[in-house]
């Protein structure tokens, strides 16, 4: 066997803890599929004292520029702004692939990154932050490259699903359905990212600048979240046969060879049949719309640490390939 790729983790809550143990279970699988082990040389924490279920105590640290500084390839998944991106961009300066789930991060510092990264030489991979296991970036940025996308819309957003679905479905209150959304690992560590559709914002810009290399930002999303629902608008929709469910959209305005692209995050009452209000509990769709592809629909699971974990690690392994083959 060649000599192992060196893997910093950067954060072990949700997502991080289903990575490192995964690290371990599949080690063998990723060896072959890489073509060198993944050595997992250190896990960067703000509490290294605490336990985290099938994470070797002895790999948490807290100098996480240390451990960048080790690395081959940095995962990033702690979340926040500026210290992610010091991280990432000392990994980047270090010559290591870096790959995130860091959506919010990216929507708005990703262009800088994806410079820095094109300089450096290195991949900046990002499949997890948009729609964890879907693998919607890949789509819409490289495997519809030789196609037009018109338009793009979707649940994006596993948590508010979540909620709006138990609400809907299940009777179950409002704020006890934003409870078991946190305790399943689905809301952000500020909660309000979700509920104000700042995450779902983020995700609709990544998508929009994948599909259309347009220089887009948050702010030029038109926003509403699901705070300001009430028990009146739950009950009219389902009165009128209708679900409510929080729609992310990208579409196309004005001339075809300098179109302005429009994104909207706002809670739509559906009717009951619509392929997007048929996302149940934490899952997402997406409905894409390209001028020769057609309609295409993406539909699985949104959020949670596993399933999150799927597209990082399938980033990882591209990554420590890039490594290896270098
Ligand atoms: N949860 C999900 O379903 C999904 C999450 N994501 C993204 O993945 C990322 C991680 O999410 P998630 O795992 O849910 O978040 P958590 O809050 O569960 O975990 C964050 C982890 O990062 C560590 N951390 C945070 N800040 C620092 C810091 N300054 N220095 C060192 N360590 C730090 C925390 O340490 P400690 O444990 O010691 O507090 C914790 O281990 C976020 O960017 C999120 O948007 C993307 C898709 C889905
Ligand atoms: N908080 C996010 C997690 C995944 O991106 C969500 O609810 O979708």
């Amino acid at each position: 066997m060649t000599t192992p790729v060196r893997v910093a983790l950067l954060g072990a809550g949700t997502v991080g803890a289903a990575v490192a143990r995964r690290l371990v279970e599949r080690a063998d699988l990723y060896a072959a599929r890489v073509g060198s082990p993944l050595e997992l040389v250190g896990v960067a924490v703000r509490d290294t004292s605490r336990v985290r279920d099938g994470v070797d105590p002895a790999l948490l640290v807290q100098d996480a520029e240390a451990l960048v500084d080790q690395a081959d390839v940095v995962v990033e998944v702690m979340g926040g702004l500026d210290r992610a991106r010091e991280l990432i961009e000392r990994g980047i300066r270090n010559g290591a692939q870096v790959v995130t789930a860091n959506k919010q991060l990216l929507a708005h510092h990703g262009p800088a990154l994806e410079a820095l990264a094109a300089e450096a030489g290195v991949g900046l991979d990002y499949e997890a932050a948009v729609m964890a296991a879907i693998p919607v970036v890949a789509v819409v940025r490289d495997s519809l490259a030789g196609d037009v996308v018109t338009s793009i819309s979707g649940i994006v957003n596993g948590s508010t699903n979540f909620v709006l679905d138990l609400v809907a479905r299940k009777g179950v209150p409002f704020e006890e359905a934003v409870r078991l959304a946190g305790e399943l690992g689905f809301l952000e560590a500020d909660p309000t990212e979700d509920l104000e559709g700042l995450d779902a914002a983020a995700k609709i810009v990544l998508l929009a600048r994948a599909a259309w290399g347009a220089p887009l930002t948050l702010a030029d999303v038109q926003r509403r979240g699901i705070t300001g629902l009430t028990d009146e608008d739950f009950r009219t929709a389902s009165a009128n046969g209708k679900v409510i469910k929080l729609v992310a959209s990208a579409w196309t305005s004005g001339a075809q060879d300098a179109p302005r692209v429009e994104l909207a995050v706002r809670p739509v009452a559906l009717p009951q049949d619509d392929p997007l209000a048929q996302a149940r509990e934490g899952s997402n769709v997406l409905i894409v719309e390209a001028e020769s592809a057609g309609t295409l629909r993406l539909h699985g699971a949104g959020a949670g640490g596993d399933e999150t974990a799927s597209a990082v690690l399938g980033d990882l392994v591209r990554a420590a390939r890039r490594v290896t083959r270098a």
